[in-house]
């Protein structure tokens, strides 16, 4: 995952507005029941909502009804405080920015013809558009001169699906929908895919609601999942954490799969936990003083760092006592991992190092203290405890159609 994800989480300004789904059913004709059964549910503003569940339970139609590409049978659609269920769909779709599989381009258009599209219709002056083309295709990672004239047959799956979110953000709306947008990439791109929209919502923090098929993307990129049955029936609406410490019910546990554990490390970074402190000393130096050094301080190992303060060997006490003269170049398979990973990547670090423990980097790769095992558990304990209570101010999702035949978590009524 990106290393700049979660750092200036605050920095920016909410651009995004809340959606509020108030009452909203769909019926398709001919469909005995409704696709979407009464569901009022709230988006907050500037957060991303992943909605997931099984093939055919609604989420796409709940999706596509927010921006009206599906009329709702009954029901409000509310954007920011306007109530936009009877606008005209044509002006709201202008207003919502909205990516599909493989980034829906069209092909006869160039990137900048793209992305264009909906400035141009809103009378943009050309100096005003010709701007915004660049600093979107910046923005989604294409340098403007290499790819501003290309066509997309031109371009891999990745950037075209780049090039879709520059065109959904082109006009700066409050809001983006996205639909299974990493569906048709291979998983490598898929995983970068994720990481660069995690690194825009922090530049440009909209509202965004994604419908997925993958319950790991949900976990990866969402504020907040809501897990629907059929009918579009809401059996949880939490955060990640929440949803895999306290599943609602078996039907989520089963959606979770296996390996709920690991998912939860992959929600924390190594940033975020208590590092501990090493003795550390120069590459090069002595190994009898770097041995008394550690002695004295009761430690096993001491960390060896070059002349940029990046880590190049851990020998332990016994290594020390054979070698004359510490490394100075890398030593193969030290355990290394960067503060801006996952935990659950520091671990898979670790248990390939005899020590059970990794050096920690920071900017420039500076080593900046010791990640151990123990901490990665208590952080696993820690994040289950912090779970077990709803947080205040959760968003309300909740079912009052006909179908609607339990209480779903997290319902205030
Ligand atoms: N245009 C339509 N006409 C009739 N029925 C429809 C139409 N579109 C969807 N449906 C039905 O409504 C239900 C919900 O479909 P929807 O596409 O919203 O589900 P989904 O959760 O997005 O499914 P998937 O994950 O397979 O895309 C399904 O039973 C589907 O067959």
């Amino acid at each position: 995952m990106s290393d700049t994800a979660t750092t200036d989480a605050a920095a920016a300004e909410i651009t995004g507005k809340a959606i509020r789904l108030d009452n909203v059913t769909k019926r398709y004709p001919g469909q005995a029941r409704p696709a979407v059964d009464g569901i009022t549910l709230e988006i907050p503003a500037g957060q991303i909502v992943m909605l997931v569940g099984p093939s055919g339970c609604g989420k796409t139609t709940t999706l596509k009804m927010i921006n009206r590409l599906i009329e709702p049978t009954e029901g409000s659609i509310i954007l920011g405080d306007e109530d936009v269920t009877t606008i005209d769909g044509d002006d709201l779709r202008r207003r919502i920015g909205y990516v599909i599989q493989a980034g829906g381009l069209f092909p006869h258009m160039t990137v900048a013809q793209n992305v264009a599209l909906v400035p141009k219709m809103l009378g943009w002056s050309k100096e005003r558009i010709e701007a915004r083309i660049d600093e979107l295709l910046d923005l989604v990672s294409l340098d403007p001169a290499t790819y501003r004239d290309r066509y997309p047959r031109e371009l891999s799956g990745g950037q075209q699906q780049r090039v879709g979110v520059a065109r959904a953000l082109a006009a700066d709306p409050p809001v983006l929908l996205m639909d299974e947008p990493f569906g048709a990439v291979d998983p490598i791109t898929r995983q970068r895919l994720q990481d660069e929209l995690i690194r825009i919502q922090h530049e440009v923090r909209k509202t965004i609601v994604i419908v997925t098929h993958d319950f790991d993307e949900a976990v990866k990129l969402g504020d907040w999942i809501v897990v629907f049955r059929e009918g579009a029936q809401i059996v949880q609406y939490d955060t990640p954490e929440r949803i895999l410490a306290e599943p609602a019910d078996e039907f989520v546990e089963d959606f979770i799969g296996s390996g709920a554990g690991l998912k939860q490390l992959s929600l924390r970074r190594v940033r975020e936990v208590e590092l501990a402190e090493a003795v550390v000393v120069r590459a090069g130096s002595d190994a009898k003083d770097a041995l008394a050094r550690i002695e004295r301080a009761g430690h096993h190992h001491v960390v060896v760092t070059d002349d940029r303060d990046r880590p190049v060997a851990w020998p332990s006490r016994r290594e020390l006592g054979r070698i004359q003269t510490l490394p100075t170049s890398l030593v193969p398979d030290t355990p290394i991992i960067g503060s801006g990973a996952t935990l659950n990547d520091a671990l898979d670090t670790m248990l390939v190092s005899s020590a059970g423990a990794a050096l920690v980097t920071g900017r420039g790769g500076a080593f900046i203290g010791v990640i151990t095992v123990e901490t990665v558990m208590e952080a696993i304990t820690a994040a289950r405890e912090s779970a077990s209570e709803r947080p205040e101010g959760a968003p309300v999702g909740i079912n009052t159609g006909t179908l609607a035949v339990q209480q779903p978590a997290g319902s205030d009524e």
